[in-house]
């Protein structure tokens, strides 16, 4: 079988350093053909995201172009609606039916999976892969309804679905509203968010 297809989604409002040392990290240990970076329109269990449509995913081409095992995927912001994440790994499934697909999470999303909008539908579409996040407890990973708990990453390659993994990252204890929040002081976002953003932020 081809190897997997990583998918981050969020609201990257902005994209910063934790996103991509994900990305980075998780291609490299998972084996991940690529890895595809998913801004949502309408992120279903938050606010609006401050920033246009338009200016995240900028933000998000212009801090990868030159890492090709990263791609940014607009076809959330193409979609009326809210943003659901079942629907978009079925978008993905329908277009890669060959291929794993790894849906990404860190500790603070994945504790409200269940909440989500056919969330059980999940493992059906994609596997599941969980890294911490600073800041969020680490709790125990354990199977879910569609979702089986594995530590072998190479289940990951072997399926096409349906498995749970927590994976080791960098920590990085960066988030969008700290971003976002610094900027509302006055303060610098350099070396928190990729030199471009930084650019633009700054030229705001
Ligand atoms: N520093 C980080 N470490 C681990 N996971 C992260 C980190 N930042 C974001 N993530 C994960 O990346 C995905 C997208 O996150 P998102 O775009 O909402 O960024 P955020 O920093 O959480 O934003 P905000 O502060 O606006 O909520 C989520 O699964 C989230 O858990
Ligand atoms: O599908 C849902 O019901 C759903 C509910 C909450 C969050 N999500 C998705 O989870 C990802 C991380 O969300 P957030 O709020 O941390 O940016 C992002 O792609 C959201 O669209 C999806």
């Amino acid at each position: 079988m081809s190897a997997p297809i990583g998918i981050l989604g969020g609201t990257f409002d902005p994209v910063h350093l934790g996103h991509l040392r994900i990305c980075v990290e998780l291609r490299e240990r998972l084996g991940l053909d690529h890895v595809r970076l998913v801004p949502n329109r309408v992120p279903p269990h938050r606010d609006a995201p401050r920033a246009s449509d338009q200016v995240r995913a900028r933000w998000i081409a212009d801090a990868i172009a030159d890492e090709p095992g990263l791609v940014l995927d607009t076809l959330e912001l193409e979609r009326e609606g809210p943003s659901y994440t079942a629907d978009t790994l079925a978008s993905l499934r329908a277009r890669f039916p060959d291929r794993p697909l790894v849906c990404v999470l860190g500790q603070d999303a994945f504790d409200g999976l269940v909440t989500w909008h056919r969330w059980e539908d999940i493992g059906s579409l994609a596997h599941v892969v969980v890294v911490p996040r600073p800041g969020t407890p680490r709790s125990p990973v354990e199977s879910l309804p569609g979702l089986t708990r594995t530590d072998r990453v190479e289940d990951l390659h072997d399926r096409l679905q349906g498995c749970l993994l927590a994976a080791d990252v960098t920590p990085l204890a960066v988030s969008s509203t700290q971003v976002r929040r610094l900027l509302v002081q006055g303060r610098s976002v350099r070396y928190l968010v990729p030199d471009p953003v930084w650019r633009a932020l700054r030229a705001r």
